[in-house]
């Protein structure tokens, strides 16, 4: 089967983008893991289908991981979607909507072509999950912000084995069997946040995660009292910001929690598959 993909990433998060609006393309497990592979495929860390919308949202955003396993959203994933499907009406439109697993979204394209997306509210929040890692004198926090997400505060964010610790909290009784992503996070300045990413699916760092910058925000403002907006470095330089409403801090509740970076085309191509 001959593919048309383009490719995009959102703060160096990459992904492979298939416009499936007319369902023709069925793809196996394998063959996403294959189009995502770094040296057989295309490389990506994901891969971004359009579908059309089943209830009323411009689209449906479906969205599988490196490995092929499909996820409920993908925050970086979302603002590339919407940066791409913006530009599928004449004249591009300014924001669109679409249908996730986590709920519907609405991305806006904004100035300075970032893209802001207004993601859906955040739960399962734990503030202490009680999980202890050897080597890793810290305490193990969690919040779903459309994906699940463990959030660990450090001071030595640059100099630690994401990889070590991150896929040990990943593959950790406690999350089994759906697992979670992993973020490492360091206080900088008032406001402003450095994010360290271990993601599932992918099974490695990634240079930037949206949905994980979401979580260390919410708890830089339940632990620090950090302000909207707040900062967020990535490992890939970006810095991106977030947006949100606390309406009870303590029990992890938000609303209004937006996510806004950019959205990049690198390139279109054609693949056999
Ligand atoms: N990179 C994504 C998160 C993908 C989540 C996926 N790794 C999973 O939950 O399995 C983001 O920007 O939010």
């Amino acid at each position: 089967m001959k593919l048309s993909f383009t490719k995009m990433n959102g703060a160096g998060n990459d992904f492979v983008v298939l416009d499936n609006r007319d369902l023709s393309i069925q793809l196996s497990k394998e063959q996403i893991a294959q189009l995502c592979h770094r040296q057989r495929g295309i490389g990506a860390d994901g891969l971004l289908a359009v579908e059309p919308a089943e209830q009323g949202a411009d689209y449906k955003f479906r969205y599988y991981n490196a490995d092929g396993g499909e996820a409920e959203m993908c925050g970086n994933g979302a603002r590339c979607f919407g940066a791409y499907t913006s530009q599928l009406s004449q004249p591009a439109a300014q924001q669109v909507s679409f249908e996730t697993i986590a709920g519907t979204l609405a991305a806006d394209m904004v100035s300075g072509g970032n893209v802001k997306i207004a993601m859906s509210n955040p739960f399962d929040f734990q503030l202490d999950t009680g999980v202890k890692i050897d080597g890793l004198d810290a305490v193990v926090r969690f919040i779903n912000t459309g994906v699940p997400h463990v959030v660990v505060f450090v001071e030595n964010l640059a100099e630690l084995d994401v990889v070590k610790f991150g896929a040990a909290i990943r593959y950790h009784e406690k999350f089994a069997p759906a697992g979670t992503n992993v973020n490492f996070a360091q206080v900088i300045g008032e406001n402003h946040i450095a994010i360290r990413t271990y993601e599932r699916g992918v099974e490695g760092e990634t240079l930037a995660c949206g949905t994980g910058m979401c979580a260390c925000a919410l708890f830089n403002h339940i632990l620090d009292g950090a302000s909207s907006p707040v900062k967020v470095d990535v490992a890939g330089g970006d810095t991106l910001e977030i947006g949100f409403e606390a309406v009870n801090a303590q029990q992890g509740e938000f609303v209004n929690v937006t996510l806004t970076g950019p959205a990049d085309f690198t390139y279109r191509g054609e693949i056999v598959i």
